[in-house]
């Protein structure tokens, strides 16, 4: 997958959101913590931890969804440091376990959100294709569901959301 198509469609994105709800502040604080709670959001629909219940997965499209609301944040993150020259999704982490790979990745991104240095920002994106891997989700199916819901948050700024 070339994220730079992701990077293009993003940056537009938060253009139109930004000067639709009139924010001029520095966001990168408040999108870093909107990346951790998308990503809590995403691992409390998996279930992967809740060894007291006997309750089910949320549906595969619904997982999707909201690890496609942890990669807007991620992609704009990128660009609010200068960080969106990336073009390929960096290798990514070995670790399967689903539980081990979200606390690593609220791991990482809390280290990112303190030094954004380009390799910091790299590790945050293996440790994503760690979690789509191990949810058996390919780049495509990200992609497509990136497209569907980078055109949803339109709709929804335009409706007053
Ligand atoms: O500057 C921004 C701000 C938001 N978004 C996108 C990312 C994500 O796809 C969506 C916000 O997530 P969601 O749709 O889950 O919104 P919410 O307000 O957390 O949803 P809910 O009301 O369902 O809790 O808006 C951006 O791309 N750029």
């Amino acid at each position: 997958m070339n994220l730079q198509e992701l990077f293009a469609m993003q940056e537009e994105l938060d253009r139109f959101i930004q000067s639709n709800r009139g924010m001029e502040e520095d966001l990168f604080r408040k999108k870093g913590l909107a990346l951790l709670v998308e990503l809590a959001e995403l691992a409390n629909e998996t279930r992967c931890f809740k060894f007291w219940s006997t309750k089910e997965a949320s549906a595969r499209e619904v997982i999707l969804e909201e690890y496609v609301d942890s990669i807007h944040f991620l992609l704009s993150l990128g660009i609010e440091k200068d960080l969106n020259m990336l073009s390929e999704w960096p290798d990514r982490v070995g670790e399967t376990d689903l539980t081990e790979l979200f606390i690593a990745t609220q791991r990482q991104i809390l280290e990112f959100l303190e030094d954004y240095s380009v390799s910091n920002y790299q590790d945050v994106w293996s440790w994503y294709g760690g979690i789509a891997h191990a949810l058996g989700f390919t780049y495509d199916e990200i992609l497509e569901a990136y497209i569907a819901k980078n055109k949803t948050n339109y709709e929804r700024q335009n409706e007053g959301y």
